[in-house]
């Protein structure tokens, strides 16, 4: 019963093979994921003629890629690459050959070279590298030839399909009233998108509080949600707002909500019945105009059937649901957040430069291969854990001509593409060594959750592994100071604080908090 009951709203999941992909004309494309010139990330070339059953010829001169959206286009021009052309050829049912010649551009697919290569319709759905001549990157997919396209990117980088369907959702629901939960993996964008609701609404004036209600001491919890009256309970020698009132006439994103104790759980449930909040100690209800959208990576419906999480209040916070897909669940997206990441971080050095080499003959700065494994890892943290590594990678590799993965993310990244990120079975906790927690929990940046799911171990076992474990600290080790001076030096940056000081990202959040340093993030 409870998966009905986000059956019957809409989503904004990626397309799945027999659904929405059948409705919308798929064609085969090539889009630029890697190139000596970073600008040219994102421009594509649709091989339409296949589908005509015509071949289509690749080289150093022709096709003509062009940014989506737009009509002028320029060939891969790349001086490595062979005038000599690859040629796409038509296979039934809409997969493809690929056909080199020897002397021509030499081609890496899958870590291999080779002269011809057939690709399935369903190894198209999930997408190809092809290297070219050590120096150029392309994504073979599929994409939607009537896709919906907006010059507003809802301050998303991104143009998957995938995404493009959130824009949409986001561009239907934003100015109706109802509560929006937004679910996806954690550091896909839920709060990205809540930002855009926000923004897209006419409540844009008004103010937009974020909560993470996993962070919210639970002692504290309703009176730091629905504020509290002077008095009201041991150490209120002041009365507070509450996050509630504090939201009035605007947006109230409450992230995590499936970590709500039950108490707030009942309490939330009875806001969004009547629209009145009781602050702490208080008889007298507060009216509050407050839009909800809330995010989770929960499995909620697994919650309500163990008792955890109650479904009315899930069937009120879901008056609309938004789904963000997982990165690797659009791929493209990779080349150009990466770029996009690699921008800010190389401007912070001075050395944005890199991006756009005067010298067509100069080694790219991003080496072909590792675009590639970087397009084939399978990103559990998402764009968050993109984004940590695009500041790894650019940091470690300062002053240096070319991009170089240094050791620890090496280790973070693996061998290559993991088929199944998550353990599918429980481990004793006593086989994880503590290299592999201190692994994986870099992999997961600090997110408990994750790690726990990675390792096929339960929370509560983590905690008692990390307790133990005489080389990892926890938040508690960690003095006031240090935070303090880990906050200032990362100018109030979480994710950076997180991989400084190797702790839960949670409970740093919660101890920032505390501290009253602010709302890191
Ligand atoms: N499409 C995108 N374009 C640019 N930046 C993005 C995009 N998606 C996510 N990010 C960035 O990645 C980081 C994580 O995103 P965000 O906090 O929105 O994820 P989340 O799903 O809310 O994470 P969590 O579940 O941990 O709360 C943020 O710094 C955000 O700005």
């Amino acid at each position: 019963m409870s998966q009905r009951i986000l059956d019957d709203v809409s989503t904004a999941s990626p397309p799945r093979r027999g659904g929405d992909s059948q409705s919308a004309p798929l064609a085969p494309a090539l889009t630029l994921v890697s190139h000596p010139l970073a600008s040219r990330v994102g421009e594509r070339y649709v091989l339409e003629a296949l589908l005509a059953g015509r071949e289509v010829a690749l080289s150093r001169n022709e096709p003509l890629f062009t940014r989506v959206g737009e009509g002028v286009g320029r060939p891969l021009a790349d001086p490595f690459l062979s005038r000599r052309p690859l040629r796409f050829l038509p296979r039934p049912e809409g997969g493809l050959r690929l056909e080199v010649d020897a002397g021509g551009t030499s081609v890496v697919v899958g870590g291999a070279g080779g002269g011809a290569w057939d690709f399935r319709p369903e190894v198209l759905e999930a997408g190809v590298t092809l290297e070219l001549g050590g120096r150029v990157v392309l994504l073979l997919h599929r994409v939607a030839l009537d896709a919906e396209r907006s010059a507003d990117t809802l301050g998303m980088v991104g143009q998957s399909l995938a995404l493009g369907r959130v824009r949409t959702r986001v561009r239907q629901v934003a100015d109706l009233e109802v509560p929006v939960l937004v679910r996806g993996e954690t550091g896909s964008g839920k709060e990205l998108v809540a930002r855009a609701l926000h923004q897209r609404s006419p409540r844009r004036r008004g103010p937009f509080i974020s909560v993470n209600v996993g962070t919210l001491a639970r002692e504290l919890a309703a009176s730091e949600l629905f504020g509290a009256q002077r008095g009201a309970y041991t150490g209120a020698s002041q009365s507070r707002e509450g996050f509630f009132r504090a939201a009035h006439g605007g947006t109230l994103f409450l992230d995590e909500v499936g970590e709500a104790p039950p108490e707030v759980q009942v309490a939330l449930l009875r806001v969004l019945e009547t629209g009145e909040v009781f602050p702490v100690g208080s008889h007298t209800p507060v009216v509050t105009d407050v839009r909800l959208v809330a995010a989770t990576d929960a499995p909620l419906e697994e919650l309500i059937e163990q008792g955890r999480f109650r479904a009315p209040l899930l069937h009120r916070l879901s008056g609309y649901t938004l789904q963000m897909p997982a990165l690797r669940e659009r791929r493209e997206d990779i080349a150009l957040l990466f770029h996009h990441f690699a921008r800010q971080e190389l401007d912070a050095l001075g050395e944005a430069w890199r991006l756009e080499p005067e010298d067509p003959y100069a080694e790219p700065w991003l080496p072909a291969s590792l675009a590639t494994r970087l397009l084939d890892f399978d990103w559990p943290g998402n764009v968050r854990q993109l984004r940590n590594v695009v500041r790894q990678l650019v940091i470690s590799s300062r002053g240096q001509p070319r991009l170089q993965v240094d050791a620890s993310l090496e280790a973070e990244l693996g061998s290559g593409k993991r088929e199944e990120p998550v353990a599918q079975t429980r481990r004793k906790p006593a086989e994880v060594s503590e290299r592999e927690l201190l692994e994986v929990l870099r992999e997961c940046s600090w997110d408990l959750k994750g790690t726990a799911e990675r390792l096929g171990i339960t929370r509560a076992s983590l905690y008692n592994l990390v307790d133990r474990s005489p080389h990892i600290r926890t938040v508690k080790d960690l003095s006031a100071e240090e935070i303090s001076r880990c906050f200032h030096e990362c100018a109030g940056d979480l994710d950076a604080m997180v991989q400084r000081l190797e702790v839960s990202r949670r409970a740093l959040q919660r101890r920032v908090r505390e501290l009253g340093l602010g709302p890191a993030e």
